[in-house]
């Protein structure tokens, strides 16, 4: 078992080299050096060429009854790190600023545990690259990199929390995370001059009208004791303050606890798209994608056990927690695959997402001794 030292130097060390979705060689190789100094008596290395980026780590058990999954996303975000810290970012405008970092140590800390103490189980160490965006968890699943030997009977997986107290496990039977659909939407006018107004179709006008009438959806059109999110975080349009802009693009997120939530949302989008278009006489083009990003569904017994372990375990602080509107491509393996997901807390001042998150790295060892304990468990029965 690393000490508490050994553990934040591996994640210092992860939180120096952050990489966007699909292109996280150096964490790919980094983790590879790690895994290569383990005693390979009973592991198996797999680096699959489809998904170039992803590890898997294969522990064979002493006397294996089921093959238990342990996931950990390894992508970061293009956030700009504003902390000043001695291990800041070494990639300009790329942080870990959803704590994958944090996701990554927890997992090498009991693949290391467990590569030196032979589980009774099966164990497989999943390194998932894009959860972020690019649905690496479903990529993975279509791939088929969860079958014959490497098929796994049951999941885990967690997400650091920043409103949780350090090293705390919050979970729930039930939807734990949203499942969300990207929509972009592009809206047509004409350009001209700033000063012939009459001349043109003004698509920044168009863009402002669509977005004030998107926020009908949540207000007026979904039960106020459900939950829904329509969020553009982006938005573009024009080139220069005095020529109408011509297109305007938004990029946008709707989440919801149910996928009939979501279908909903797309379909009230797609409805306010169309008047809005026929409002001001332009083109408004609007697309969706969901990739693996499912709520995320916890399996009622198997979730019932973990919280059963985590509320009598001496050494673990465990709260029952509400469901959160962030969204997982965990859940499309949950939609396979049986399982659990649950938080960490890292009591960080900054939120997820936030140029100045700083997970508390205290969460790092009482993440690995809570799942150590579980997991163990868990063979156990
Ligand atoms: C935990 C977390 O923050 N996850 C992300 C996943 C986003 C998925 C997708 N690209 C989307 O924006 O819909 C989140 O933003 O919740």
């Amino acid at each position: 078992m690393l000490t508490e030292a050994e553990l934040i130097q591996i994640r210092r060390h992860l939180h120096q080299i952050p990489e966007l979705a699909l292109h996280e060689t150096a964490t790919h190789a980094y983790l590879k050096a790690v895994v290569d100094q383990l005693p390979a008596t009973w592991l198996t290395v797999r680096e699959p060429s489809e998904l170039p980026t992803a590890l898997l780590v294969k522990v064979a058990g002493s006397q294996p009854q089921r093959t238990i999954g342990y996931r950990a996303d390894i992508d970061a975000l293009p956030v700009d790190e504003t902390a000043s810290c001695s291990f800041h970012s070494m990639h300009p405008g790329v942080m870990h600023a959803c704590g994958h970092d944090i996701h990554m140590t927890v997992a090498l800390g009991l693949l290391i545990y467990f590569a030196e103490n032979q589980p009774q189980d099966n164990l497989i160490f999943f390194f998932q690259p894009a959860e972020e965006s690019e649905s690496g968890g479903k990529q993975a699943y279509d791939l088929g990199l969860f079958t014959g030997a490497w098929h796994i009977d049951e999941f885990y997986g967690l997400h650091d929390n920043s409103d949780l107290p350090t090293g705390t496990i919050g979970c729930r039977l039930g939807t734990l995370f949203a499942g969300t659909s990207e929509v972009n939407v592009t809206i047509h006018g004409t350009s001209g001059h700033a000063a012939f107004p009459h001349r043109a179709n003004d698509a920044v006008v168009i863009a402002a009208s669509f977005i004030t009438q998107i926020q009908t959806i949540v207000a007026r059109n979904i039960d106020p004791t459900a939950c829904g999110v329509v969020t553009f975080g982006k938005m573009t349009a024009g080139s220069i303050r005095n020529v109408i802009a011509g297109e305007a693009r938004l990029e946008g997120t709707i989440r919801g606890l149910t996928q009939d939530m979501i279908l909903f949302i797309r379909q009230r989008v797609s409805e306010i798209a169309a008047g809005v278009a026929q409002t001001y006489n332009a083109q408004i083009d609007v697309t969706f994608n969901q990739g693996g990003y499912y709520p995320v569904e916890n399996d009622p017994q198997l979730t019932a056990n973990f919280i059963q372990y985590m509320q009598r375990a001496a050494d673990v602080d465990f709260q029952e927690t509400p469901p959160a509107m962030t969204g997982e491509d965990f859940g499309y393996l949950l939609n396979q695959i049986p399982g659990t997901m649950f938080w960490l807390g890292v009591d960080s001042p900054g939120a997820l997402h936030a140029a100045n998150f700083q997970p508390h790295e205290g969460a790092i060892i009482k993440g690995v001794t809570a799942m150590r304990g579980f997991l163990t468990d868990r063979m156990a029965h």
